[in-house]
Order: structure tokens, then sequence, then C-alpha cells
């Protein structure tokens, strides 16, 4: 029998964008969502400071919540971070981590990443997992070994829990405008897929916008998106989510 696909995710990494006053977007977005016949899960990863308020802002609206990172400590001295536990206390369903701005920023590894992926899971929380080459690397024709390098080590080291969903991210089509080709992005999903549980979603993030999610979107073995700039407008956002309409 054929395996189902999973069901789609569009996430939007708001990263360390907003205040207060970007709170009228998720209420926008929460109204926009009404008149939609949803075929996916919507899920805004605000910055900490705006997680609960997020939350009655959207209250009754079918969007879920995530953090941005994790510690892989429940609780103790670690100054400026925050738990998988504190973020499901908070309100979320899932946790971003080994993005490649933490990864080249915190220097954060494939070890710190999966131990950060297995936090999640302690709190129940779904990890979202992000991995993707640098242009360098795919300059040097190395993309698939860097993702399978990633995957590995990202990855919990014995049975991948159902709630792990994997954000394959070109480095250099972060921010930039820039995106794969279609057969770049499907060579590299297919990698992924073969590697990993037919359930598990993996997601295509990089300079996704409303112009062109549907023909990422329809790439095999897309199920969905990481969104970064195109999530902070609930217009721009809408777009976006309207592929899975
Ligand atoms: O987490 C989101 C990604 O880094 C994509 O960001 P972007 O859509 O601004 O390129």
């Amino acid at each position: 029998m054929a395996q189902k696909s999973p069901k789609p995710l569009v996430a939007g990494n708001w990263k360390m964008n907003g205040t207060t006053a970007a709170l009228k977007e998720a209420r926008l977005l929460a109204g926009m969502l009404e008149d939609v016949r949803l075929r996916c899960e919507v899920m805004i990863c605000p910055p900490a400071t705006l997680i609960t308020s997020i939350k009655s802002v959207v209250k009754g609206a079918k969007i879920k919540l995530g953090g941005q990172d994790c510690h892989w400590y429940a609780h103790g001295a670690h100054t400026g971070d925050i738990s998988s536990e504190m973020l499901k206390d908070a309100g979320c369903s899932a946790v971003i981590v080994g993005h490649s701005e933490r990864r080249a920023d915190h220097g954060e590894t494939d070890e710190t990443v999966r131990l950060k992926a297995e936090a999640a899971y302690r709190a129940d929380l779904t990890a979202i997992i992000c991995i993707g080459e640098t242009l360098e690397e795919r300059k040097a024709g190395r993309t698939l070994e860097v993702i399978a390098r990633q995957l590995k080590g990202s990855l919990p080291m014995n049975a991948v829990p159902t709630n792990t969903v994997v954000a394959y991210e070109p480095v250099w089509a972060i921010g930039t405008g820039l995106t794969p080709t279609v057969e770049q992005v499907a060579e590299v999903h297919a990698s992924i897929r073969a590697k990993t549980d037919p359930a598990l979603r993996i997601l295509y993030g990089g300079s996704v916008k409303p112009a062109n999610a549907v023909e990422l979107m329809s790439v095999a073995n897309v199920n969905g998106a990481l969104v970064g700039g195109a999530s902070l407008k609930a217009a721009d956002f809408i777009g976006i989510i309207k592929a899975y309409t």
C-alpha cells in the first residue's frame, strides 16, 4: 500500500524580530485563516518574549507556536538560555534546533543540536532540526555529503521519534532572495527521505515567498516550509500558506 504523505507544515521563524507591536500581525493572520480551508499546519516561532502574548492573541485559531532554540538541560545556571520545558509551559508545541544562524553565531555542532532535539522530545515538543550546506560546499559538489553528515549527527542516535521535522535550508538561500532550482531541492529532499522515516516531514527553507511557494511546495518530498522574512507580515505569510489550499 502506498505510504500516505505527512500533513505539511508551514512555520514562520520570526528570528530576532518583533515587539508587542507585531502582535497585530499574529491577530491579522488568525483572522485570515478563518477564511481558508487549510491542508497544512501553520506555526509561528516568535521571539520568546512574545510567545505568551501571541498565544492569547491567536486563541481559537489553528496556529501552533514554536520556540527558536532551547538548551539541552531542563533548568540550571545557564544565563540567557531557555529550556524546552519552559517553551512547553509557555504554550509551544515545537522548537527549532540547529538553525544555521545558531550554528554559525553560537558555535553549535551536530552534537549540541542532537542534545537539543532530545531535550525537545523530553518536553513533548516537536524538534524542527535544521540542516543545510554553505555556498562553498555546494560549489565544491559536497552538498549531499554535508547533508548526510548533519543528518547522522543531529538526529537522535537510535529510533527517531515521529515528532521530528527536518528543515533543509541551504545557508546561501537564507535571506538572500536566492533559491535552489527545483531539481536541486528535489535531489536533496530525496536524499533526506531515503535516510528518514516516510512519516517525517521535510521542510524547505530559504527565501520562500508567495511568488515561489507553489513551485517549491510542489517538489517531491517537500512537506512544507520554514519561512523567515516573509513570515513577519501576515499578508505575505498567508500567500505562502495558500500554496496548501
Ligand atoms: O528559518 C527560516 C530561514 O532561515 C529562512 O529565512 P528567509 O525566509 O528569510 O530566507
